[in-house]
């Protein structure tokens, strides 16, 4: 159990007649990068606000690190994070502002050098002054990213981390978080449906159709078990319902 960074099983979100997630079940291993990969409406925003505690289930378990999250969730929500392009900052506080308030939130101690440090390494330097609110998108994401990592966690949860970044941006920001989650031996779980960044980056990847868990495994596993060239058609196969071995090139292809 020790290995295992989430636990979910059966887990059930439902709005009405919606099933945003529909029985999901999933382990997510320490100090790997997994991705939640799915078009508009899979389920990957509902699933990762229940991991965060922010919605509460339907139905079904979520064990962090252990620990029972329905029922104790304070015991491990310091050792985690989260980055959305979904949650704002304060737009009248300057950046240094924000993120010394939630510094001094998740109870740091050198807050100042832990500040500097992430200034520097997201290059937020030339707008730690500046109000919140007179941020570009991009500018925004990376201090968002800079207020997820504050408390170093163990688990650091991302929706769409790159969404609103320029290419050569969103590129260093990839490989800021590999090389994090290399250091630190933290656990990512991203939801994308950015597939280039999903094949770099993810160690494994869930792929989520409708609520429902429709494949998983590394990259390089799914690309040939699909008999495609890269994630993306891949995807389209998952997308398009092309997931029948009569349909799918490889299985096809054995099957001849
Ligand atoms: N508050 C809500 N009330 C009703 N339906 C909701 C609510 N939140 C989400 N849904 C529905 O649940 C489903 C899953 O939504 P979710 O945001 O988790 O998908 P997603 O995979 O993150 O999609 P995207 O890539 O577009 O962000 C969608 O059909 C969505 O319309």
């Amino acid at each position: 159990m020790n290995d295992i960074a989430i636990q979910v099983e059966a887990l059930c979100k439902r709005y009405g007649e919606v099933r945003a997630v529909d029985g999901i079940s999933f382990t997510v291993r320490r100090s790997s990068i997994c991705a939640l990969l799915g078009g508009n409406g899979a389920g990957k925003t509902t699933t990762l606000a229940m991991l965060l505690g922010l919605l509460l289930p339907t139905s079904g378990r979520i064990h962090i690190f252990g620990e029972d999250m329905l029922r104790h969730r304070y015991r491990v929500l310091p050792r985690m994070n989260f980055d959305s392009p979904y949650v704002d900052l304060p737009h009248r506080l300057s950046v240094a502002e924000n993120l010394g308030i939630y510094a001094r939130l998740y109870g740091l101690r050198r807050i100042q050098v832990r500040i500097g440090q992430l200034a520097d390494e997201l290059d937020l330097g030339a707008f730690m002054q500046r109000p919140y609110g007179t941020l570009s998108a991009g500018q925004k994401t990376r201090v968002a990213l800079a207020k997820a990592l504050l408390n170093e966690p163990e688990l650091l949860l991302l929706d769409e981390p790159t969404a609103s970044l320029d290419p050569d941006t969103a590129d260093r920001i990839r490989g800021y978080l590999m090389d994090y989650q290399r250091r630190s031996g933290a656990t990512l779980l991203l939801a994308s449906h950015n597939m280039p960044e999903v094949e770099r980056m993810g160690d494994d990847v869930i792929m989520m159709r409708d609520g429902r868990i429709v494949d998983r495994g590394p990259p390089p596993a799914l690309i040939q078990r699909y008999g495609r060239s890269n994630l993306e058609e891949v995807f389209l196969d998952v997308a398009r319902r092309r997931t029948e071995p009569e349909e799918a090139p490889a299985l096809r292809r054995k099957a001849e």
